[in-house]
């Protein structure tokens, strides 16, 4: 189902690759195209600033690839998260650095594996050798093994150890008890299974997820594309900055 266009009333919470930048063949190559910025920009302006972006990045390359804007933000699936002025993180999780090591043998031993590492977590990106994933799989799963809290997640052509704690959302929940997005209708919008615990998080808040592009989804509305996202957010700021002008 098409979504509504937002109204005043909404606060919008928005994964960032895959959502607002292409997905590309190495982390550090994603970019979000100017005229994404501009409406996300706008639409946060138009909804008093209740917009967050909630990603599996780090808080510092959100605001590195949504430069210059500075907006709310939850970083590593929620593990890290900013809003009003403060930034929060859950401890690092114990055991990480074993595993980092273990996980690096693993990608020097395997060309086109590459290990990318975050404060709170650990991604083997295997987009370049997408016939290894089961033994990525492998790789992390005895590695993490002995430590508890954490778990295994997979996304697009990655495998992710990070804490448990650490859910898209977990951070819907905690930015749902702050201002400017308490007693607001909360809308998440994502395109990969990271982001179901967000769709859901919304939707048992009286909200509802947005799915963008093709694939089994709990969200209620879906868009087929990025293009079709930036027009949505350009029309849903045009119809509140008219109302605003009223
Ligand atoms: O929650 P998101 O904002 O969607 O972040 C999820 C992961 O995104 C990045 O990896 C993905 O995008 C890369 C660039 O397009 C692509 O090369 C990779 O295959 C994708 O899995 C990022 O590197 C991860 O840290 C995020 O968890």
């Amino acid at each position: 189902m098409l979504p509504p266009l937002l109204s005043k009333r909404h606060c919008l919470f928005l994964d960032l690759d895959g959502t607002l930048a292409q997905i590309a063949a190495r982390p550090e190559l994603a970019r979000v195209e100017g005229e994404m910025k501009h409406e996300v920009a706008r639409l946060h302006g138009a909804l008093d600033g209740a917009l967050a972006i909630v990603s599996g990045r780090p808080i510092s390359q959100i605001d590195a690839m949504l430069a210059p804007l500075h907006l709310p933000a939850a970083g590593v699936h929620g593990a890290e998260r900013r809003a009003g002025g403060t930034t929060e993180a859950l401890p690092v999780p114990e055991g990480l650095g074993d595993i980092e090591r273990a996980l690096q043998r693993f990608a020097d031993r395997h060309e086109g594996v590459l290990l990318e590492k975050k404060a709170h977590a650990l991604c083997l990106h295997f987009r370049a050798r997408p016939e290894l994933e089961s033994i990525v799989h492998k790789a992390m799963e005895e590695a993490a093994a002995p430590y508890a809290g954490l778990t295994l997640m997979k996304g697009k052509m990655v495998m992710e150890v990070k804490p448990q704690a650490a859910t898209k959302g977990a951070a819907v929940h905690a930015f749902m008890a702050l201002s400017p997005f308490a007693g607001r209708i909360p809308v998440f919008a994502g395109d990969d299974v990271t982001d179901e615990d967000g769709f859901k998080a919304a939707q048992e808040l009286g909200g509802a997820g947005l799915k963008i592009g093709s694939g089994k989804t709990a969200a209620a509305w879906r868009l087929d594309d990025i293009a079709a996202l930036r027009r949505w957010l350009a029309q849903s700021a045009d119809g509140l900055e008219k109302a605003e002008a009223r």
